[in-house]
């Protein structure tokens, strides 16, 4: 029977000052495994998935019927079987890795052919921002914005010499409840100066100056003084791993996972010492992915990780 194997990783968004535009890609993956069928059906084999709907009305299906409803073609019925290390609504990408599968879904069975471009579209307006979905969809360090033309603009970048730290607590935070806490608008002062941040902070990850990147990630004020209060220990995680070494520590996504850029390798020795004082977070030591999206027939689901 035909096997085709879609692996997608996680990702980490903002980087602090990068509001909505900056993402990272993760090595923890979120991966379908599709059959040939006689009709549609899902199955789990994940803990870190809740219970969630066996059929048509799986999120993935409904992402991938909407977007070969685009293009006037049906799918044909498929069991896929679906594994994530992706914890659902900590800030780690999970909603827009599974944009991604769903669009990667209908590309192959519904042999869409779609570019990077489209998939980009679909999977950005799909999200609401290009910054998890790029880096899912490309792996890397990528930079992303929409266009005025209503299409989306990214570079991705691979040459990032960090480790991440992430401190996943045990509660969930949606997006969407973390964005009712931002403001609407802000100011021209406010404007300029969270975006030159950011400028500083894309110009010093691209040259390798990772502490002065570090110093930029802490400086946001965009998004992370209205969120910090709904992260718990954020400030004093912040203050603890930037005392072992860390470059900069800021929340991941929308939260509530806080994450820490580190010194390459150093990432055990920091994490080590925190687990010690922070055990009601899982602390886990993260590298960059720089595959984004893999697709295989018949491939060993093993030689697919990077
Ligand atoms: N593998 C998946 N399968 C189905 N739905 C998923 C999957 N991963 C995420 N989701 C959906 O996305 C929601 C979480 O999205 P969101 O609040 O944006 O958090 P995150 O930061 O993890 O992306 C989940 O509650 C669920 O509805
Ligand atoms: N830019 C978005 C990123 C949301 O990331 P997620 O991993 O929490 O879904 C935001 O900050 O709202």
């Amino acid at each position: 029977m035909n096997k085709l194997v879609i692996q997608v990783p996680a990702s980490t968004a903002n980087l602090g000052p990068g509001f909505d535009s900056v993402g990272i890609s993760l090595n923890r993956f979120l991966t379908l495994k599709v059959y040939e069928h006689h009709e549609w059906k899902f199955e789990q084999i994940s803990t870190l998935l809740p219970p969630l709907p066996d059929n048509d009305d799986h999120f993935i299906l409904q992402i991938a019927k909407q977007v070969a409803d685009h293009y006037h073609k049906s799918l044909p019925p498929c069991r896929v079987v679906v594994d994530s290390e992706i914890p659902l609504a900590r800030g780690l990408g999970s909603s827009a890795s599974a944009v991604v599968a769903g669009i990667e879904l209908a590309n192959q069975v519904g042999q869409l052919s779609l570019t990077d471009q489209e998939k980009l579209y679909f999977a950005s307006n799909i999200e609401g921002h290009p910054d998890n979905v790029a880096a899912s969809l490309f792996g890397g360090l990528i930079i992303a914005t929409k266009n005025k033309e209503n299409g989306f603009e990214v570079v991705p970048f691979y040459d990032l010499m960090v480790d991440f730290l992430v401190f996943i607590p045990n509660i969930e935070l949606k997006t969407d409840d973390a964005r009712k806490v931002l403001p609407s608008s802000y100011s021209r002062q406010d404007a300029v100066r969270g975006s030159a941040t950011s400028n500083v902070l894309i110009a010093a990850l691209l040259c390798g100056q990772y502490e002065l990147a570090g110093k930029m990630m802490e400086q946001d004020i965009f998004h992370e003084p209205y969120r910090s209060e709904l992260i718990p220990h954020f400030h004093e995680v912040r203050e603890a791993a930037k005392t072992l070494g860390a470059f900069g520590t800021v929340i991941s996504g929308a939260g509530p996972t806080i994450i820490s850029l580190v010194p390459y390798g150093d990432g055990e020795r920091i994490a080590k010492h925190l687990r010690a004082i922070y055990p009601q977070f899982q602390i886990e030591i993260l590298k960059m992915n720089r595959n984004g999206v893999v697709v295989e027939y018949d491939a060993s689901y093993k030689a697919l990780k990077s």
